[in-house]
């Protein structure tokens, strides 16, 4: 039941938002989107969802002997980039009306629909209106739409967008119950630490290419060529006279005496090390494995360079 998308591209007019992409994703797995604006994430659900068709490459899965060229929609769950539901109507009625699209019996749906507001808190509002919601709160139920026909395969385009640190967590405990429950989740984000907390593996897209693909320590170790260190100082340092010597290092400061800086294997530590003694005195050197956030905004600055 694995999915395969083999060299990919799909064009609108002058625009080529896909490029010869390739990857799979795995039965039971949270993968994750990854990918700026514009980078083509939606143009790639919008395939997987079998809205649109790949203009070249191929997308195959095959479910109980049967090949299919995207993800069909009786075993789907989709959160779209655009929500759609009645905010005159109740929120029960809103999410028993989406399961009985989907061919769920009423019952079923009820139970299913009190089983998760009861989750997200949200069980003694289900008999209100659901425009007297916060817009986080829609949200919530936005998901449950997306999953109460309890589907085999769920596409959530951005989950986390519009809702507090609380709420984002408690997507990350939907998310991780949606996979207990044997789901495979297709999610696009743009919040890393989330990512980071969840996915199985992942794919950073960029102009409609593959940047890097796999788990997190996959795409560590690919980095690995460039780690990044932490310079602490035992004073504040003069940001005139660090500028003027740092400009080969790609570098950020962090407050008056510390800065990060990524070092590439073309570059050299000794070099490193007397630039750094020359700017202050030195109090500590450390590296530290690069975080998803940093990964990504790594590779997106060097993507095309080579
Ligand atoms: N219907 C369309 N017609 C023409 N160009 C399009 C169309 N849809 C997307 N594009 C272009 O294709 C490229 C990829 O867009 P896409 O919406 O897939 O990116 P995205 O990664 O989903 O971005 P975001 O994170 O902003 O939602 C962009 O250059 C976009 O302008």
């Amino acid at each position: 039941m694995e999915l395969v998308v083999s060299k990919i591209q799909k064009h609108y007019a002058q625009v080529t938002a896909i490029k010869e992409l390739s990857f799979s994703v795995k039965q039971g797995e949270i993968f994750a989107l990854l990918g700026p604006n514009g980078a083509g994430k939606s143009s790639l659900v919008r395939m997987l969802t079998g809205f649109t068709q790949p203009d070249s490459g191929e997308i195959t899965l095959t479910l109980d002997g049967e090949q299919f060229s995207s993800i069909p929609s009786y075993t789907l769950g989709y959160l779209p980039e655009d929500r759609g539901l009645y905010p005159e109507k109740s929120i029960i009625k809103n999410l028993i009306y989406f399961a009985q699209l989907n061919g769920v019996e009423k019952k079923i749906a009820n139970e299913q629909a009190c089983y998760w507001l009861e989750r997200f808190e949200l069980l003694d509002r289900k008999d209100e209106q659901l425009k007297t919601l916060s817009k986080g709160n829609q949200q919530k139920v936005q998901l449950i739409s997306a999953v109460i026909h309890q589907p085999k395969w769920v596409i959530l385009d951005e989950p986390f967008s519009g809702l507090d640190p609380i709420n984002q967590e408690k997507v990350v405990l939907f998310l991780s119950e949606l996979k207990a429950k044997g789901m495979t989740v297709i999610l696009s984000a743009h919040q890393m630490a989330m990512v980071e907390k969840l996915a199985d593996r992942m794919l950073l897209m960029n102009l409609g290419e593959a940047v890097f693909y796999g788990t997190l320590s996959d795409i560590q170790q690919q980095a690995n060529s460039a780690i990044e260190l932490s310079a602490q100082f035992s004073q504040g340092i003069d940001n005139e006279k660090s500028e003027q010597l740092l400009t080969q290092f790609k570098h950020r400061y962090i407050d008056d005496q510390s800065l990060m800086i990524t070092l590439t294997a073309k570059e050299s530590m000794n070099q490193l090390l007397s630039t750094l003694t020359s700017i202050g005195e030195l109090q500590s050197l450390q590296s530290k494995k690069m975080d998803l956030h940093q990964l990504y905004l790594n590779a997106i600055a060097n993507h095309g360079e080579n």
